[in-house]
This record gives structure tokens, C-alpha cells and sequence, in this order.
């Protein structure tokens, strides 16, 4: 296994430590979240009682191939607990997210639950938002004009392809990978992409991480935030 495997691994190890019996479970999606689901599946297996939801299609086949108990989110006021990835970090626990297409789902998890673990290799941290490129989440008519707008925001967008055809999200909508170059200010550019008509949601994750959990080496470094 690769050290960045290894990381990933001790981190969603050390996250899926947090859960506690009868709690209603968010469960990511992503390479990182992939160890957190294969560890909660052990633990339910061993007699953990917990019901969870999926950020995504391809996480809820991997929880129900796992025989983890899901919930409707229809049915929820909270989660209590969401272990999830990250493209991008920062200390602050400033992210970006969406690098698996997952994006729109994992925001609404991720706003409904009272802690939000993120989980990492050591790769992920940055000082600064931007060098990975903000995934944008598009109703297909508005691909165009959206990117038009970007252009004025200084983003330079293209649209998301997988083995030569563009990429669906879950929903049906199409994602934009921008870059903004660095992000001096993730709240602003936030609020500018928030307000676009055409975007269902953006990677920027700026409030909802309560702790971030980065596998390094042999050992899981934690960073904490207060959920504002
Ligand atoms: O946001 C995500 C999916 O939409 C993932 O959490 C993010 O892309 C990180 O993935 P990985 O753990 O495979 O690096």
C-alpha cells in the first residue's frame, strides 16, 4: 500500500473512533471516505448500532454492500455525526470539495450535521484555497452562460469530462472544474458564486468542518474548528 494510501487509511480509522452507538452516520464520498465505510461495515457487523447516509449512489452500494443500515434523508432533522474527504484543506479548516462529483449531496449532509470530520492524507493540506481547481455544479442549459460569468470572476472553468463524455452528477447536472488561481478571499468568492443563477452549488466549503483528521506518516495530526 502506497504512503498516501496508508494515510487515508489512519485517518478514516482514527474518524470512524468518534462514532457511538445509535447515532444517525453521514458517510462521505470519495478514495478516503472508501476506509472510513469498509471500517464502519466491521464495526456494524461486530454488533455496532448505528443507521447512516449515503453522500452519494456510488457510497450507498458501498454501505449497503457492507450491510450498513441507511436512512432516508427525508426522514432527518440532524446527523449527528459525517465523516467525509476533502480536495483541499486548509488548518482553519477552510475546503474545497467535489472532486468526486459528490458535491451538492455532501453540502446538505454536511449543513445537517452537528460534527463534520474530515479526513485526509497529508497531500490535501494547503495554506491557501485554489490550486485545486473549485468543482461548480451546473444545470446543463446554464453551462454557457455560467461560464461566461466565471470569466468575469476571473475563473477560467472547463467542463467536466470522464472517458471522453461529460460527467453527470447524481442530480443530472454537469460540474465545471474552475480555477481562480489562489483564493485570497474564500468568503467573498463564495458569496459572488452563491449568487450566480445557473449554479445548484459550489466546492467552497467554508463553515461546516468541526475537525479535519490528516494521516501523516505513521500518525493522524488534528485540526479543530468550532462549527459556526
Ligand atoms: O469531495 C469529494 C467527492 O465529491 C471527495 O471527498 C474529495 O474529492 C476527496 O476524494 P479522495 O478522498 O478520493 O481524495
Amino acid at each position: 500500500m502506497s504512503t498516501q494510501s496508508q494515510e487515508k487509511e489512519l485517518a478514516a480509522k482514527a474518524a470512524v473512533q468518534f462514532i457511538t452507538n445509535h447515532q444517525i452516520v453521514g458517510l462521505g464520498t470519495g478514495s478516503t471516505a472508501y476506509y472510513a465505510i469498509m471500517e464502519i461495515g466491521r464495526l456494524v457487523r461486530n454488533g455496532m448500532n448505528i443507521k447512516a447516509i449515503p453522500t452519494s449512489k456510488h457510497t450507498q452500494r458501498l454501505a449497503m454492500e457492507q450491510g450498513i443500515p441507511l436512512v432516508e434523508i427525508a426522514a432527518l432533522s440532524a446527523i449527528d455525526l459525517t465523516i467525509d474527504g476533502a480536495d483541499e484543506f486548509t488548518a482553519e479548516g477552510l475546503l474545497i470539495k467535489g472532486g468526486g462529483g459528490a458535491l451538492l449531496h455532501e453540502k446538505i449532509i454536511a449543513s445537517l450535521s452537528k460534527t463534520n470530520i474530515i479526513i485526509a492524507d497529508s497531500s490535501k493540506r494547503v495554506d491557501k484555497l485554489g490550486q485545486f481547481r473549485v468543482p461548480i455544479e451546473v444545470i446543463p442549459m446554464a453551462c454557457g452562460m455560467v461560464l461566461n460569468k466565471l470569466r468575469a470572476l476571473a475563473g477560467r472553468g472547463t467542463l467536466r469530462q470522464t472517458n471522453g463524455t461529460t460527467f453527470c452528477t447524481d442530480e443530472g447536472n454537469y460540474i465545471l472544474d474552475v480555477d481562480f488561481g489562489l483564493i485570497d478571499d474564500p468568503c467573498a468568492l463564495a458569496q459572488e458564486l452563491d449568487g450566480l443563477v445557473g449554479v445548484v452549488e459550489h466546492g467552497l466549503f467554508l463553515n461546516t468542518t468541526t475537525t479535519i483528521l490528516m494521516g501523516q506518516g505513521d500518525s493522524v495530526l488534528r485540526f479543530d474548528r468550532q462549527k459556526k
